[in-house]
């Protein structure tokens, strides 16, 4: 729900509506920025600074004291000074002792410091309570009223009452907290803003380095060759003919790679026998990005698709059709009707319309107001099962494309041949092992080993003991690899 708070309320408001006083250590553009909204929304805010004299950019309404006499007039403290200062508290520390810090602070780099902020402000001032909050929400984006990037506040510190006073000031001012538990979490909570689209920086260059290739590989076949062979001007084709090569392909490539770690994944279960062993970095890694690796696929589908739209309308398209057409009237020959190429020209556009429906259908149950509707079955099915069926779908259409002229020797050109073909290998490997692995014979074992049986281990004597529960045999898994 919108807080009644939000934008327009007079700065100054008459004493009986207002809400308690919190002070603010720091009048820079964070503070300011943050002291301006705590007005606006009811709150009465002396800042702490070290000089106490009013500014002219400091919200009318507010007072500036030291930073002792600021402490002094509230119970709860926002510090909106960099860590570096942080320092000149051990002077405080009588007057901080028992209150409620806020700690707001960002660092330049992840990591930067061997603890989090809050938490060498904890160390600083073992008296007080420090939560953390607000370092996630910019200057920018509290003045701007609407704000433009994420409303939520993620807040967590030791002291439970602390925190929830502090959630309860997140409320007030419109935003959305998000409880991350203790002060153990700053750490992460403080690498959030430093951090650039982790999960979409592998799809990213896995995309950008396909393309590359494919488009290198792309115009040495139908430029550079005809141009060599026989002095053939194919550069147009750099428009729309590649591109409209080169981005399916790498959708297909990369829809293939979003299904292509869950087949690794099983095999490495199948070959150790037990779930309890963990998958390697990159594995696990791959896992977590297949969400952005499958979105990224379809944007490239997306772009074939409006590629293919405007096929009829290309001057190359319409001028070939002519030249065959009048040619055909000049040598009065007629080409004959031949139903299997229609049946292969027909069959591989509806199998391309079939995948393109399902590949938007994965790209809608992922949007998080969708995915809140179903339950996790219900999205597994979407995801795994009808994400199986996209993948078949999308490589059946290239391998009906490829039709006839399918591995033929005219096709090669230079020896290599044709990019579609180098396109297949992934989608056809993955769809060929997953085949293997729903074979009755393994899936019952996989899925034994899913639900926590583990071969070659000593946990069958769990059942001895009446022990099945999977803690016990985790344990059982980690002795055995003393
Ligand atoms: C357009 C698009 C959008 C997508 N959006 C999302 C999205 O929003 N969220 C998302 O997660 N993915 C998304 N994906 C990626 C993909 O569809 C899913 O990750 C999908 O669930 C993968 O299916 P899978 O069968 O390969 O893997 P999974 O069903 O995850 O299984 C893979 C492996 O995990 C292990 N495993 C599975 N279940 C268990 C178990 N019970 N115990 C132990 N190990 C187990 C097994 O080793 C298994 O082989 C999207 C893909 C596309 C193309
Ligand atoms: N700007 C932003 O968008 C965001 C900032 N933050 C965090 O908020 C904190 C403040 O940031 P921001 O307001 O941008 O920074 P500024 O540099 O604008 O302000 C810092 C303030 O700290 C006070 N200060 C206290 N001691 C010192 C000292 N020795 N030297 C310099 N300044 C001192 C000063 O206030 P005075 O002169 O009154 O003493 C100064 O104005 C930082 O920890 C930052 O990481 C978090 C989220 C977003
Ligand atoms: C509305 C859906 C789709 C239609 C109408 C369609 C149509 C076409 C057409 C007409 C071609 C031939 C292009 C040419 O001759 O230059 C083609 C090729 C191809 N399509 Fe699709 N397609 C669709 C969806 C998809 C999807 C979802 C994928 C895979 C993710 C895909 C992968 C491919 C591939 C790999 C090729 C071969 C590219 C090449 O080597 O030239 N298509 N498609
Ligand atoms: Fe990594």
């Amino acid at each position: 729900m919108e807080n009644p708070c939000a934008n327009a309320l007079p700065l100054i408001m008459n004493s009986s509506q207002k809400q308690k006083t919190v002070c603010i250590f720091g009048t820079g553009d964070f503070g300011r920025s943050l002291g301006w909204k705590m007005l606006q929304c009811g709150y009465s805010v002396v800042f702490g600074s070290r000089s106490c004299q009013m500014s002219s950019l400091l919200p009318s309404g507010t007072e500036v004291l030291s930073y002792s006499e600021a402490a002094r007039k509230s119970d709860i403290i926002i510090i909106a000074i960099h860590r570096d200062h942080y320092n000149f508290f051990i002077e405080l520390t009588e007057v901080l002792n028992g209150k409620i810090l806020v700690d707001v602070s960002n660092n330049l780099k992840i990591n930067q410091y061997p603890e989090s902020n809050a938490e060498y402000l904890a160390q600083l001032l073992p008296g007080a309570h420090v939560v953390k909050a607000f370092n996630t929400i910019s200057a920018w984006a509290l003045q701007s009223g609407a704000l433009d990037a994420s409303r939520q506040v993620f807040v967590c510190g030791n002291d439970t009452k602390a925190k929830q006073r502090v959630m309860d000031i997140v409320r007030t001012l419109g935003l959305t907290p998000l409880d991350q538990g203790s002060l153990m979490a700053a750490k992460e909570i403080e690498n959030y803003p430093l951090q650039l689209f982790p999960m979409w920086r592998f799809p990213f260059y896995l995309s950008a380095a396909l393309c590359i290739f494919f488009f290198f590989y792309s115009v040495i076949r139908d430029i550079i060759y005809p141009y060599v062979n026989k002095k053939e001007d194919n550069t147009f084709r750099l428009a729309i003919s590649i591109p409209n090569r080169v981005f399916p392909i790498t959708a297909l490539v990369l829809l293939a790679l979003v299904y292509l770690p869950g087949v690794i994944a099983a095999i490495l279960q199948l070959y150790r026998g037990t779930k309890y062993h963990r998958f390697p970095h990159w594995l696990n890694h791959w896992m977590l990005c297949r969400k952005q690796l499958g979105l990224v696929a379809l944007g490239f589908a997306f772009l074939h698709v409006i590629y293919t739209l405007v096929i009829p309308i290309r001057y190359y398209v319409r001028w070939r059709l002519r030249n065959i057409t009048a040619t055909q009237v000049i040598d009065k020959k007629d080409d004959p009707f031949i139903t299997s190429t229609a049946w292969l020209s027909d069959s591989y556009v509806s199998l391309g319309i079939l995948g393109f429906f399902l590949f938007l259908l994965l790209g809608i149950t992922s949007l998080p107001s969708v995915s809140n509707m179903v339950n996790w079955r219900e999205f597994r099915f979407v995801q795994s099962k009808l994400g199986y069926l996209t993948l078949t779908l999308c490589t059946a259409h290239t391998l009906v494309y490829g039709g006839k002229r399918f591995l033929s020797p005219s096709a090669l050109r230079w020896y290599l041949p044709s990019a579609y073909i180098l396109a297949l290998i992934i989608p056809c490997a993955v769809l060929v092992i997953k085949f293997i692995l729903i074979m009755p014979c393994i899936d019952n074992t996989l899925t034994r080993i899913r639900q926590g049986w583990e071969r070659n281990s000593k946990c069958s004597k769990s059942a001895l003991f009446g022990k099945s529960d999977v803690s016990s045999k985790a344990e059982c898994t980690w002795a055995s690899e003393l």
